[in-house]
């Protein structure tokens, strides 16, 4: 995607020389725009102005802003952003030499913030945008006024996909009554921290054979293990399995199992696909292309193992729950099984590689993790209530979503008008919220460069912080089903291979994100595994 539409990224000066359009969009001059009549001279740049809402702002200032605001909010086309032409909106604005990058779209996020305050609006050819970097604002006004069915963007070659095979849409990508009856279904089973509880065992078992797995590869390799994805998305695969069909898929034989080898191939294919689609043309449906028939014939691959996989699962599965004790239909629970591998395996990938970086590359960081771990655990086996015991363990999951958050965006569809920040949003309007720019913000995270879980701790991190700064997994009802399973799975291979191996960063430079599906990894991560036990002790 990068390749077809870049995004320019043109510093402040060079905006007023080269565009047309250059003139910041301020308050002033987009409430103009909309016919409202307006206020003397707003400032035109940074927070001061902007961290007030504009009405407050307004009622303020002009003495007609009673009658000029809708709805008690400005009109949602005075949001202030960057300006753009007629029909392609700032679309000349991605793809002009040194500009922004689609694929640092984030980087785009934390100018424009920067230059219109917290709050933006953006065309793109037609698609408008409402971008926030405010998560009280977010949680208060979006998502806790969020109705019965909450909606997001879909993810549209899968329901492409899904129309043309007459399948239903499953949990990720079906919208209103539909979703509900879905999710309705999953959610107590796997959102429940009691319920997840019976997944420790499984999950262990899959992270001691990922340990020495890797610690195998590591001895044949200058201590190395090199790309580390191709490991990670192994142990997410075989994870997520473990949890739903009470399964093990085999990933980490020499060579893999079949079975294995193929979902492995056909995952991978279907993600790099589907990512080449989401990103191209809208015009590039209409024509046949080799990119959609290998998403279409991988997909396909992969409902037929999900399908098989269901076929005979041990009673005490969750897919067997799901097949014996709800009201979908087989093919129905076996896509939305297929949903939470797909929902999990990017996600928690990349995840698990930034946190491994973290803690490579942040030295000092990883030994106190590894002093955390080696005090609660010592030499016997985790157990699941050492957990419970080891906040910075947790810290350092938050700490890296913070500065690596893999979906950096998350959207909603508005489905009633709601004043936002003072700007009345109606119905139908998408707002996204900018984890990555909260995230990276030095007023709530000072030294926000440096990877330092202990800001998540109680005692350092103050209330209003911990409440509103951190929603990596989203919020509401519509929030990741998933959550409770990632952190679990996370937390157990963090403590039990930090305790076994010391990490060393083994890149050359900096690895820096990038934006594929999720945030990812800008090239392939080694990293080095010392051994930090001469004798390796199963289990731990
Ligand atoms: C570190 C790992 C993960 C992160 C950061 C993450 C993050 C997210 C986020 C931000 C959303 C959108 C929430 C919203 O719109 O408010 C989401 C949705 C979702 N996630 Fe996760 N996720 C992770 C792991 C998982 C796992 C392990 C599973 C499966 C067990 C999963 C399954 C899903 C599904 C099915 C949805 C769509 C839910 C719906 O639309 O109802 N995720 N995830």
């Amino acid at each position: 995607m990068s390749r077809l539409w870049p995004i320019l990224r043109p510093a402040p000066s060079a905006v007023a020389q080269i565009c047309p359009f250059s003139r910041p969009n301020t308050v002033s001059g987009t409430a103009a725009a909309a016919n409202i009549v307006l206020l003397p001279t707003a400032p035109a740049r940074g927070e001061s102005t902007f961290a007030e809402p504009a009405a407050a702002f307004l009622q303020r200032q002009c003495p007609m802003s009673g009658t000029s605001a809708v709805g008690g909010g400005l009109p949602v086309k005075a949001i202030p952003g960057p300006p753009g032409l007629p029909l392609v909106g700032t679309l000349w604005s991605y793809v002009k030499k040194n500009g922004f990058k689609f694929n640092k779209l984030f980087e785009a996020h934390a100018f424009n913030f920067n230059e219109y305050g917290p709050f933006f609006r953006e065309n793109i050819v037609g698609r408008k945008f409402n971008v926030l970097r405010d998560l009280k604002e977010w949680k208060t006004k979006v998502i806790q006024q969020e109705p019965k069915c909450p909606q997001r963007v879909a993810l549209e070659p899968m329901v492409r996909y899904r129309k043309m095979r007459g399948l239903s849409q499953g949990l990720v990508n079906s919208q209103g009554e539909e979703w509900y009856r879905f999710r309705s279904t999953f959610d107590k089973k796997l959102l429940a921290p009691k319920e997840i509880e019976c997944h420790f065992d499984p999950l262990s078992g899959v992270a001691d054979d990922f340990i020495s797995h890797l610690q195998r590869q590591a001895k044949e390799q200058d201590n190395t293990v090199f790309n580390i994805e191709n490991e990670v998305f192994k142990w997410s695969l075989e994870s997520i399995c473990a949890v739903l069909f009470r399964t093990r898929l085999g990933c980490f034989e020499d060579p893999p199992s079949r079975d294995a080898q193929e979902f492995i191939t056909n995952c991978r294919r279907f993600f790099t696909t589907m990512q080449t689609l989401m990103y191209e043309p809208p015009y590039r449906k209409w024509l046949s292309s080799r990119t959609w028939d290998d998403f279409v014939e991988c997909s396909d691959a992969l409902l037929e193992q999900g399908m098989r996989l269901t076929d005979n699962v041990p009673e005490d599965s969750l897919a067997s729950h799901f097949l014996h004790n709800s009201k979908l239909k087989r093919e129905e629970v076996a896509l939305s099984l297929l949903d939470l591998i797909i929902g999990a395996m990017e996600t928690s990938t990349k995840t698990m590689i930034w946190n491994l970086y973290c803690l490579a590359k942040w030295q000092d960081a990883q030994e106190r993790v590894h002093g955390e771990v080696a005090s609660v655990v010592g030499d016997r086996q985790l157990e699941l209530d050492d957990l419970k015991n080891m906040p910075l363990v947790k810290a350092s999951l938050k700490e890296t979503l913070r500065l690596y958050p893999a979906p950096f965006v998350i959207s909603r569809i508005m489905q009633s008008d709601t004043n936002v920040r003072g700007y009345n949003v109606p119905k139908g309007e998408e707002i996204v919220i900018s984890l990555w720019s909260i995230g990276h913000d030095e007023s709530l995270f000072p030294d926000h460069k440096n990877f330092v879980p202990e800001r998540w701790m109680k005692d350092q991190a103050d209330e209003a912080q911990r409440m509103y700064c951190s929603l990596p997994f989203g919020h509401g009802r519509r929030m990741c089903i998933g959550r409770r399973v990632a952190e679990m799975e996370i937390y157990i291979l963090l403590s039990k291979l930090i305790s076994r191996c010391r990490l060393e960063d083994a890149n050359v430079g900096s690895v820096e994100p990038v934006i594929e599906m999720t945030l990812a990894q800008d090239r392939p991560v080694h990293l080095r595994l010392i051994d930090r036990k001469p004798e390796v002790v199963p289990g731990i």
